[in-house]
């Protein structure tokens, strides 16, 4: 089966039979929201008399809640947050939220979700690979500090000690042994030889043994590392999880990697780190919201130090139409009356009116 190649036997928990969706919802409409959409991908649920209704990418608040009335799915691949209120204001027709990606928990309000009986899918190891090369990519060029040799000129390096090292000696920390972390350490351990250490709330032994790396609690890995790599869900036991107490340990002229939600990161420890040089180059896929006076501090006042790209790592061709596939399979399979492996709230099926 195309596209799926990174789910492991997934064939048994749908109903692949072409025939129309029992749809328990009259309302016909699938709000998809995000860019490099494929809109090829939609076929299947136009072909099965669905309208698909995709409005510019960016969407506030409220417009979100304008687009979301008479919605009977919704296929969430933009960066907009599907709060209690927009959900609430689309409750009548509204089933399904189908979110691209894994981390959900920041765009979509899952209590919420669950409180007004619409089911919330994600995309599991869809884009696995895609994240864990984008994150070993930043690793090599914050490690290499390639950023700094643009332009056709000649190093001007004085001393030794000014050069790079190879990351066969680098020590790196990886915060999260996931689908994501666990393929970012194997990258790391196979294709380079690294020294890798990792924290989990769960420890991961078969995984230390097979990639012979070891678990470390959270302050003496960030003390014990060269570069501390961030990829933990975003949540509510996540939030602010690197703080001054894991900061404050860090070596002088860390490196860290957050390529998770920005919220896994305390700001303001961030900028007592950064100030003190313990750590020294800053890398984030996805940034704080502008009401975040730290954040603005730290752009304005290490902004030489600081790499923030715009959340883009799992946006990859193959990533991006893996991850729909498996959303527009969760969206046919729910209206369909079917329940679905990719469920993460309360319930997966659409309840019974
Ligand atoms: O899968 C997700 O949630 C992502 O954010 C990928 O970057």
């Amino acid at each position: 089966m195309p596209h799926t190649d990174v789910i492991t036997d997934i064939s048994g928990h749908f109903d692949m039979a072409d025939r129309p969706i029992q749809a328990r919802a009259v309302n016909r409409t699938i709000l998809v929201t995000g860019t490099g959409i494929d809109a090829g991908r939609l076929e299947a649920l136009k072909a099965r008399g669905y309208d698909v209704r995709q409005p510019s990418p960016v969407l506030t608040e409220e417009q979100l809640t304008h687009e979301l009335q008479g919605v009977v799915a919704y296929l969430h691949g933009g960066e907009e947050r599907a709060s209690r209120a927009a959900l609430e204001s689309a409750k009548a027709t509204l089933k399904v939220v189908a979110f691209l990606g894994v981390g959900y928990e920041t765009f979509v309000d899952v209590a919420a979700a669950d409180d007004l009986k619409i089911v919330v899918t994600s995309t599991p190891g869809a884009a696995r690979d895609s994240v864990a090369t984008f994150t070993v990519g930043q690793i090599i060029n914050a490690n290499l500090r390639i950023f700094q040799q643009y332009g056709n000129r000649y190093p001007d390096w004085t001393s030794a000690e000014e050069l790079p090292s190879e990351l066969s000696v680098r020590n790196v920390g990886i915060v999260g042994m996931g689908v994501i972390g666990s393929r970012i350490a194997e990258m790391l351990r196979v294709a380079f030889d690294a020294n890798v250490a990792y924290y989990s709330r769960t420890p991961k032994r078969h995984l230390e043994r097979s990639l012979d790396m070891k678990f470390m609690e959270l302050p003496d890995l960030a003390e014990w590392s060269d570069i501390l790599v961030v990829m933990v869900p975003g949540n509510d036991t996540t939030t602010s999880m690197i703080d001054d107490e894991v900061l404050g340990r860090a070596r002088p002229g860390t490196i860290l990697i957050n390529t998770a939600r920005p919220s896994v990161v305390d700001p303001v420890a961030l900028y007592a780190s950064m100030k003190a040089d313990r750590v020294h180059l800053a890398v984030f896929d996805g940034f704080y919201g502008k009401d975040s006076e730290a954040a603005v501090r730290l752009l304005q006042d290490f902004g030489s130090r600081m790499f923030v790209t715009g959340h883009v790592a799992s946006h990859t061709r193959q990533a991006m139409d893996r991850m729909l596939d498996q959303a527009v399979m969760s969206i046919e399979n729910l209206l369909g009356g079917n329940a679905d492996p990719y469920a993460v709230g309360a319930a997966d099926r659409i309840p019974e009116p």
